[in-house]
C-alpha cells in the first residue's frame, strides 16, 4: 500500500505521472515539486494578444503507435479533444519535407519509413539501397552509432544526408556519436530480430505495448493523422494536467520548489527544498538526469556518476513571422545536414501544418530556426554570453538564403534552451540498466522518469510517467 509519493520536476514527464498516480486510490498523497514559476518544462507556447500562437518547444506531437495512443487517451480524458488541430498524412505539411543540400531545398520522404522510397539528393534509388539491404550481415555488435550502423547497411550517402539531417530534426544531435539501439530501437531490433530493416519493416520486429485506442484515438485512425496540436498551442496540454490534478485533494503543487537534497530514510525519503523539507514514502523523479544526480547522497555512487554522464545540447530556438505568404515551397520545414552548415539544424514553416496559429484574418507566415545542438559551442561559444540579437541574425541570414525571403520579420522570439535535449550515446542502454540494477539493488524506492532514459518525444516522457506508475502500483 502506497502512501505518499514525491514526484520531482514539473515537466510533462512529471505531470503525466501524477496524472496516472491520482487516477489509482491506492496513492494516498502526490506532491510535486516544480522549480521553476510554471509546469510544463519545455511544453511552452506563447499566445500574443491577437490570437497568434507560437512553439518554443514541441510543435506537433505524433499519434501513432502504442505511445501516440497514449497520449491521446489523456487527451480524450482531460476534456481537450475538441482543441486538437489535427495533420492528416494527405495535408502538405506531411508530404513534403525538405533538406537543404549544396544551396537548395530538396523534398524528401518523411519519417523512418522515408529511408526506403527515393529521394533526391542521392545519387542512386534508395529501392537500391533496400534491395542490397536484405543481404548486408547482422551486427554482433550489442550497439553502434546510427551513423555507422546506416552506413553499414544502407551506404554512406543516406547516413551522410538523409540520416545526419534526422538526428538533427529529433536530438538536436551527431549521428555519428548517437545510438542507434537507444535513439532507434524499431531499427535496432529489426536488424537482430530479422536480420534487415526492409523485413522488419515488413513482418514487424518489436512487442509492442497493448494500449486500447478510446474515441479521439479512433477518430485519428480512421482519419490518418501524422501530428497534431491543440488550439491554444502545445502547453495546453501541462496546463490541462495541472487543472485535473488541483481538483484532486490528495495532490499538492508545488512551484518555486528547488529540490536541493534528497535522502533515504527509514520509511522512504526525506526531500529538502531550499526552504523546509517534505517526507514522502517513493519518489518519482522526472528531472533531467543531471538535476537529479546533484541531489543525490554520497553514498548514491556510482548512480551520481552515470546520472552525471548523459549529456543533454543546446538548441537556440528563433520565432518569426513575417507579413504575406512568403514561403517558396509548400510543407513542414526543412533539415540542414551538418555537411552544409553545422549549427544550422533545421526550418520548421509553422504556418503551414497549424494555420490556425497564425494572426486571424492576418495573412502572415510563422516559422521557427532552430540552431546550435551538438555543434552548439562550436559556432556560439558559452551560452552564456552569447547574444540574442547575434542569434536573431543568423536565424533570419538563413531564412535569407535558404528560402529567398528579404523581408524583414514583423514579430521575433528567441529562446536559448540550455540542455533541453538528452543525448543517448552508444552504451546509453546499459547505463540506464546499470542505474536500474543499483536501484533495485539498494531498495531504494526511486523511479526513473522523463527524457533522459527511455525516449525523448512527448509521447515517450508521457509513457515513461505511466510505466513507473504501473510498476510502483504492482499493476504490471
Ligand atoms: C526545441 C524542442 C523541440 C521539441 N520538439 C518536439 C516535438 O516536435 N515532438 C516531440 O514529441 N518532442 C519534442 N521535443 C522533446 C520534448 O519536448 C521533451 O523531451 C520533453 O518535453 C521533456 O519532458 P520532461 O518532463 O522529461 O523534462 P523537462 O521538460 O525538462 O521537465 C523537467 C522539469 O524539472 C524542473 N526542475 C529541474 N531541476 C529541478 C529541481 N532541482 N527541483 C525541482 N524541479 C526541477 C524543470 O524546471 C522542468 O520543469 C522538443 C524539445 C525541444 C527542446
Ligand atoms: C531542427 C531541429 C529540430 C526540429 N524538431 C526537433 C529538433 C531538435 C525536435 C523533435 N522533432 C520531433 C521530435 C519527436 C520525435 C518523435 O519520436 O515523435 C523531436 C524531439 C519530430 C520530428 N521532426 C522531424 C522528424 C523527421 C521527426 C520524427 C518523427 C516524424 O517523422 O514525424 C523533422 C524536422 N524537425 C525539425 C525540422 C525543421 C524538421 C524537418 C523538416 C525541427
Amino acid at each position: 500500500p502506497m502512501k505518499t509519493v514525491a514526484v520531482l520536476g514539473g515537466g510533462i514527464g512529471g505531470l503525466a505521472a501524477s496524472y496516472y498516480l491520482c487516477k489509482s486510490p491506492q496513492v494516498t498523497k502526490v506532491i510535486v515539486l516544480e522549480s521553476s514559476s510554471r509546469f510544463g518544462g519545455w511544453l511552452w507556447s506563447t499566445r500574443r494578444s491577437d490570437g497568434a500562437v507560437f512553439e518554443h518547444g514541441p510543435r506537433g506531437i505524433r499519434p501513432t503507435g502504442a505511445v501516440g495512443r497514449n497520449t491521446l487517451n489523456m487527451v480524450d480524458d482531460l476534456g481537450l479533444a475538441g482543441d486538437v488541430l489535427p495533420v492528416t498524412y494527405s495535408h502538405v505539411a506531411s508530404k513534403n519535407r525538405y533538406l537543404y543540400v549544396n544551396k537548395q531545398l530538396h523534398r524528401m520522404p518523411s519519417g523512418i519509413s522515408g529511408l526506403l522510397r527515393t529521394v533526391p539528393p542521392f545519387s542512386r534509388p534508395i529501392l537500391w539501397s533496400v534491395g542490397m539491404e536484405i543481404l548486408v550481415k547482422k551486427s554482433k555488435e550489442d550497439d553502434e552509432s546510427i551513423h555507422s550502423f546506416v552506413s553499414r547497411r544502407l551506404g554512406k550517402e543516406l547516413a551522410d544526408i538523409a540520416v545526419d539531417s534526422l538526428c538533427r530534426g529529433v536530438f538536436a544531435g551527431d549521428c555519428r556519436k548517437l545510438s542507434v539501439r537507444s535513439c532507434f530501437p524499431v531499427l535496432y531490433n529489426a536488424e537482430q530480430r530479422r536480420g534487415s530493416l526492409a523485413l522488419g519493416m515488413l513482418l514487424g520486429s518489436g512487442t509492442v505495448p497493448v494500449v486500447p485506442a478510446r474515441p479521439l484515438a479512433q477518430r485519428s485512425a480512421k482519419e490518418s493523422w501524422a501530428q497534431w496540436s491543440l488550439r491554444r498551442g502545445v502547453e495546453s496540454l501541462p496546463e490541462s494536467i495541472t487543472g485535473f490534478l488541483q481538483k484532486s485533494s490528495r495532490v499538492e503543487l508545488h512551484r518555486h520548489a528547488v529540490v536541493k537534497q534528497i535522502c533515504p530514510s527509514a520509511s522512504g525519503w526525506k526531500i529538502h527544498l531550499e526552504d523546509g523539507a517534505v517526507s514522502a514514502d517513493h519518489i518519482i523523479s522526472a528531472l533531467p538526469a543531471k538535476a537529479l544526480s546533484s541531489t543525490l547522497p554520497s553514498s548514491c555512487q556510482p548512480l551520481i556518476q552515470e546520472l552525471q554522464d548523459i549529456a543533454t545540447v543546446t538548441v537556440a530556438v528563433v520565432n518569426l513571422e513575417y507579413d504575406g505568404s512568403i514561403l517558396p515551397v509548400m510543407g513542414f520545414g526543412h533539415l540542414v545536414p551538418s555537411s552544409e552548415d553545422r549549427s544550422l539544424l533545421g526550418i520548421v514553416y509553422d504556418s503551414v501544418p497549424f494555420p490556425e496559429h497564425n494572426k486571424p484574418n492576418g495573412h502572415t507566415t510563422r516559422l521557427t530556426v532552430m540552431m546550435g545542438g551538438a555543434w552548439f559551442q562550436e559556432d556560439f561559444g558559452d551560452p552564456e554570453t552569447v547574444k540574442e540579437e547575434h542569434l536573431l541574425q543568423r536565424a533570419t541570414e538563413a531564412v535569407q538564403t535558404h528560402l529567398g525571403v528579404t523581408s524583414v520579420p514583423s514579430w521575433s522570439w528567441v529562446a536559448l534552451e540550455r540542455d533541453c535535449i538528452p543525448q543517448y550515446y552508444l552504451g546509453h542502454h546499459r547505463r540506464v540498466d546499470s542505474m536500474r540494477t543499483f536501484i533495485k539493488k539498494k531498495n531504494l524506492s526511486l523511479s526513473l522518469i522523463g527524457s533522459s532514459y527511455d525516449g525523448v518525444s512527448v509521447n515517450d516522457v508521457i509513457f515513461s510517467g505511466r510505466t513507473a506508475v504501473e510498476e510502483l502500483l504492482g499493476i504490471v
